[in-house]
């Protein structure tokens, strides 16, 4: 049976709900709790218009909020671990769009029941995770992919992806089932054994922050398109990397709006994966579907 989004946030929790209300009194976000906002801009490619109606994308620049994070509920959670995520809210004049990106191109579950017994095992340990190992193949082609990923050096030196799949209008009337992601135009740079070693367990925000004084930290994004055979209602499913990618901008951080309210006060409200301008709809994808009232039902708890 489909999960409640009241069972998906105790399981992200780890928590029944009425614990789980007062720890998110305290915890902030129930995941992804270790973070910080910054602000920057997005410049769209004007050639996105000779493929996709989307009057969103013809401004200029567009504002934007920005989130950085680690995996899990831990605020204390070190630097050093290979999670990385990025959220966006870019406000257009009239439309907004979010994003809610992870840096692995898989996700660990492709419906609710997964998700659940994910988030529920994982708290569980090393027993809990050899359950998933044995009992959930997409939770271990997760846990072999992570073990692959090395830690980043810097949040912009990260790939992020959408992971869901979503509707996009084109032109000539046709909608065209896309995923997004993002390029980091500096290039990925990970961190060896010896550099990892040197490090304190925080550094990545000072890192960032810092950068950005001298360059903005720049991302290219793309929408990878799909073909008739790809799986769209699956995230964990991977498409060829051969897929036809279009440039849909650029997302530049420079921290120039650091001091208003909405970028200091970003991690008091939530991301929307699903806040779309015309041209773009969500996914049949139950995980998408999933998210942004798990999202309020988290965000009323933390009140
Ligand atoms: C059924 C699917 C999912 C559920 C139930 C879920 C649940 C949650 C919850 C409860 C939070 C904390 C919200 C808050 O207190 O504000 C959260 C945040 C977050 N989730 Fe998910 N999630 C799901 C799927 C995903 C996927 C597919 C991704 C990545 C592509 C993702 C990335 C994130 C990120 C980055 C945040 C932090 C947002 C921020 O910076 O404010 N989640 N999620």
């Amino acid at each position: 049976a489909d999960k409640s989004s009241a069972e998906l946030v105790d399981a992200v929790n780890g928590t029944r709900d009425t614990v789980s209300r007062e720890a998110g009194k305290k915890a902030k976000l129930r995941n992804h709790a270790k973070g910080f906002c910054t602000s920057g801009s997005f410049v769209p490619n004007p050639k996105l218009q000779n493929t996709f109606a989307i009057p969103f994308f013809k401004q200029a620049e567009i504002p934007i909020t920005a989130r950085f994070s680690l995996g899990g509920r831990n605020l204390h959670a070190s630097d050093k671990s290979v999670g990385r995520f990025m959220s966006l809210k870019i406000d257009g004049d009239k439309e907004s769009l979010n994003f809610v990106t992870t840096n692995s191109p898989i996700f660990f579950a492709s419906n609710l029941e997964e998700f659940f017994n994910f988030q529920t095992k994982v708290k569980q340990g090393a027993e809990g995770k050899q359950w998933l190992v044995d009992n959930q193949p997409n939770a271990k082609a997760f846990f072999d992919f992570i073990k692959t990923l090395p830690p980043s050096a810097s949040f912009a030196n990260s790939r992020y992806f959408g992971v869901n799949s979503f509707l996009f209008s084109a032109n000539n009337g046709d909608v065209k089932p896309g995923r997004w992601s993002f390029e980091p135009v500096d290039g990925v740079v990970n961190l060896s054994q010896t550099q990892l070693e040197k490090l304190p367990n925080n550094f990545l925000k000072d890192e960032l922050l810092t950068r950005i004084q001298q360059k903005p930290a720049a991302w290219d994004l793309y929408i990878q398109l799909a073909e008739p055979s790809d799986e769209i209602n699956d995230p964990t499913v991977l498409w060829p990397e051969t897929r036809q990618r279009l440039l849909v901008g650029q997302v530049l951080i420079d921290g120039s709006r650091d001091n208003e309210s909405t970028t200091m006060l970003c991690d008091r409200g939530i991301f929307n994966p699903v806040l779309l301008p015309k041209g773009i709809k969500p996914s049949a994808d139950p995980i998408l579907n999933a998210r942004t009232p798990a999202y309020i039902e988290s965000f009323i708890r933390r009140q």
